[in-house]
């Protein structure tokens, strides 16, 4: 109930569990189902996080954080995340492409039939992107981390970003052990000093954190925040599913933009991007990196795909 009050202090309206017990009832030996009244989920954002807290605390009970700690040392070595997007901007004076492994989301349904991680990600390589973005959320996305586990191992070079609904900082061990290389933290999720916190495991990891943010008031507070180096700009209402680029820009003007740009945050535009037209208009608004999902994973060619995105090829 605390950790529900501080959130909503800062503006945060995701509970992280349902206010009092589980959202169903099962009794007797044949399950039967009583829905608990006003226990339910206010939005899809809020049932990915009760659902995620319990396959988090089942996860932990058989990996505990002693065990992952030790797992670290054989993991492979963290990539730098944000240099590799600085890389790509300052070799092709355009935003540099975090392109997203995305098999499914719950706003679309099933994005690609045909889905094999691996084929897609090296298609991405070779079209240019700078970095990969993996869901490896399995129930709401179709992803897992089975999926950024065989990217890393398969050799693509590209840095890979852990795209996750991480409520917890074992997740953030978990996902380093699998070969991550970034991490995502969700303002609209995470209170201030989880944030923080988080922040300060990430870069002892040498993982890179994108906190992600969808209005004023999420931007203002991970301002506040110290050591935040990478912000993403989610265009997509996570409880809504609006989707609007022009989110991105409002968040840029005026103030907020001046004191990014003092503190040398790079700034990633998410979700909703298809055209050379979405791009140049976010790379107007300041940012130097997107993250891009369905209108490159939905190409059969998700190579021509990126060339396609940014009206020429931005592999050479
Ligand atoms: O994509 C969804 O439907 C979704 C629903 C609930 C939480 C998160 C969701 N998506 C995560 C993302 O923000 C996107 O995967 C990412 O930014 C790429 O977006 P797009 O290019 O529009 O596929």
């Amino acid at each position: 109930m605390l950790q529900d009050e501080v959130a909503a202090s800062q503006g945060i309206r995701i509970r992280r569990r349902p206010p009092s017990g589980p959202p169903q009832h099962y009794v007797g030996p044949f399950e039967f189902r009583l829905q608990n009244e006003g226990n339910t989920p206010r939005n899809i954002l809020e049932e990915i996080i009760w659902h995620k807290d319990i396959e988090v605390s089942q996860l932990k009970e058989r990996r505990p954080l002693v065990t992952l700690k030790k797992a670290l040392d054989s993991a492979p070595p963290a990539r730098d995340f944000i240099g590799a997007l600085r890389a790509a901007h300052a070799r092709t004076g355009l935003p540099g492409l975090i392109a997203e492994v995305k098999k499914a989301s719950p706003s679309r349904g099933v994005l690609r039939e045909d889905f094999d991680p691996v084929e897609i990600a090296r298609a991405y390589e070779k079209g240019g992107a700078a970095c990969l973005s993996v869901l490896t959320d399995q129930k709401y996305f179709q992803g897992g981390f089975e999926n950024l586990e065989a990217i890393r191992y398969a050799g693509v070079q590209c840095p890979l970003l852990c795209k996750e609904f991480v409520i917890e900082a074992w997740q953030i061990y978990y996902a380093r052990t699998k070969g991550a290389d970034a991490i995502l933290l969700i303002a609209a999720v995470l209170p201030d000093l989880d944030i923080r916190y988080m922040v300060k495991i990430c870069k002892m990891l040498g993982l890179a954190a994108l906190v992600e943010v969808h209005d004023e008031r999420e931007m203002d507070r991970v301002l506040g925040i110290e050591g935040v180096e990478l912000i993403g700009i989610n265009n997509r209402n996570l409880e809504t599913f609006e989707v609007d680029i022009s989110n991105t820009k409002k968040l840029l003007e005026g103030e907020r933009g001046e004191l990014i740009r003092q503190k040398g945050i790079l700034v990633v535009g998410e979700s909703g991007l298809f055209t050379p037209d979405d791009i140049a208009y976010v790379q107007e608004a300041g940012v130097r990196a997107v993250l891009v999902g369905e209108s490159i994973v939905k190409q059969s060619d998700p190579t021509k795909g990126i060339a396609g995105l940014f009206g020429r090829d931005i592999s050479v």
